[in-house]
């Protein structure tokens, strides 16, 4: 199947966008974020859209630019961590090497701050972030081919840990 090498799911805070380009550095290869897609084709943030139109507004943007990235780009695409929730993104998921970033309750409140601008945090960022890895998490694990713990080592050894495991995988 052509497409993405690698496509990386988790929660916010798992570091998809910064390992992203780290491991798309590593490889020489394009990176894409899925968020930045909808930022662009909306001319807007993502907070802007949801505060705006909605969050079912930005998931059908979402929908679109995933679908696109998945049939457009060939490196290594990160999607948001609210992606996968759609079943027509996991079903077009299937067979792809996806990578499930994943971290802990505490590590992601640290890393994506207590005052975070992501909309789907607003409120209580802790209670959201438990709430949203309580019911995401069986969903990032039946659409990756490969989990990768990310708490307590930085964005430069989680992609060279997804470059070794992703080579073990193959050899
Ligand atoms: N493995 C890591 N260790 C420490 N900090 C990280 C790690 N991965 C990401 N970060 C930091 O956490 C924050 C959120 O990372 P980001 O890549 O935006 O996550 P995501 O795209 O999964 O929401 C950023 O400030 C980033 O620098
Ligand atoms: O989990 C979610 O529902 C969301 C995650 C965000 O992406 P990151 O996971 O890259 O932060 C972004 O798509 C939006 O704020 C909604
Ligand atoms: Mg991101």
């Amino acid at each position: 199947m052509t497409g993405p090498r690698v496509v990386l799911v988790g929660s916010m805070g798992a570091g998809k966008t910064t390992v992203g380009e780290a491991l798309a550095q590593r490889w020489g290869v394009g990176f894409r974020d899925t968020d930045e897609d909808v930022v662009a084709t909306a001319g807007r943030p993502i907070a802007d859209i949801f505060v705006t139109d909605g969050e079912e507004h930005f998931r059908a943007l979402e929908r679109a630019a995933v679908a696109a990235a998945l049939a457009e780009h060939d490196g290594v695409l990160a999607l948001g961590g609210g992606a996968v929730v759609d079943p027509g993104t996991r079903a077009a998921l299937a067979g792809r090497t996806v990578v499930f970033l994943q971290v802990g309750l505490a590590e992601a409140v640290q890393r994506v701050g207590l005052g975070s601008s992501r909309p789907m945090l607003l409120g209580n960022v802790r209670g959201r972030i438990k709430t949203l890895l309580d019911e995401r998490t069986p969903v990032y694990t039946e659409v990756a081919s490969l989990v990768v713990d990310t708490d307590g080592i930085g964005p430069a050894e989680v992609a060279a840990l997804i470059d070794a495991r992703l080579e073990q995988a193959r050899a």
